[in-house]
């Protein structure tokens, strides 16, 4: 079976994001796997599946797997990405975008020439949620791993994120202490980590190792996570700049109860065609 694609990225986190609108496409794990591997596939961080809608109440439905093949909820560059795509593909004439994700609806607008404004939801700190296994919430956690000794402070956007402050981005153990912290029994869906540098109230620095692709140049829901966590412990301001390895995204949220909004760039790089 011959497979069309479209390669795209949102400030370097990149996917093949695919058409099963307009194709029949049928997916398993280690065909993820082969297209996101960056020796013997395509490669990617994240494959986005395009589907026609379950029901009225959107427009399409649209599928996320990570680079190791999990199927997962949420992925804010990956949301930005599909909005252009079925715009380019003519598969939609709007410019505001209704999708639904396995973590429930979203609406998306195109703005200008290349950049997406996307509601993704309104953060959920209980720990159920996250998942994270404790018996009560708490501004921030604190557990030894990898040898570091790490507050987090810990929410949903859909898809668990826990966020680090830490001093300098640069100097931070993402490697080491994202990958323990995302396989800790604490996480029993594992978790996104993000590493944040308070520049200003306005302005952050940050790393993310994603669950399912180690380390990207950005993180959507993870921009998102590490603004909503700062401004809920009374360190940031809405609007927040975050800037990540692979660009900037602005981040606004109202506080608890609120829906947090996340705008930025979405880009098409290629369009491809591979045998499975
Ligand atoms: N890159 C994404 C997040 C993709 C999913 C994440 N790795 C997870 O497993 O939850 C984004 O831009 O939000």
């Amino acid at each position: 079976m011959k497979l069309k694609f479209t390669k795209m990225h949102g400030l370097g986190n990149d996917f093949v994001v695919i058409d099963a609108v307009s194709q029949p496409v049928a997916l398993d794990t280690a065909t993820i796997r082969r297209l996101a591997d960056r020796h013997f596939g395509v490669g990617c961080d994240q494959v986005l599946v395009v589907e026609p809608p379950p029901g009225p109440e959107a427009d399409f439905r649209y599928r996320i797997f990570n680079a190791d093949g999990s199927e997962v909820a949420q992925c804010g560059n990956g949301a930005r990405c599909f909005a252009r795509f079925v715009r380019e593909k003519g598969l939609i004439d709007r410019d505001v975008i209704r999708v639904v994700t396995a973590a429930g609806a979203m609406t998306l607008t195109l703005v200008g020439e290349d950049r997406v404004r996307v509601n993704m939801g309104v953060p959920n700190f209980d720990p159920a949620a996250i998942p994270l296994a404790v018996h009560e919430e708490m501004p921030e956690y604190q557990v030894s791993v990898a040898g570091h000794d790490v507050i987090f402070g810990a929410v949903s956007l859909g898809n668990p994120h826990a966020v680090i402050v830490v001093p300098s981005v640069e100097k931070a153990p993402v490697a080491a202490v994202g990958a323990a912290l995302q396989q800790h029994p604490l996480f029993p869906e594992r978790v996104n980590v993000g590493f944040m540098e308070i520049v200003s109230p306005g302005k952050v620095r940050l790393r993310v190792y994603e669950r399912g692709s180690g380390e990207t140049l950005a993180c959507g829901s993870g921009a998102c996570a590490a603004a909503v966590v700062g401004i809920d412990q009374g360190r940031l301001r809405s609007p927040v700049t975050v800037a990540l390895p692979g660009g900037e995204l602005t981040v606004e949220w109202q506080g608890r109860g609120e829906p947090v909004w996340m705008t930025g760039p979405a880009e098409s790089v290629f369009e491809g065609e591979i045998e499975l």
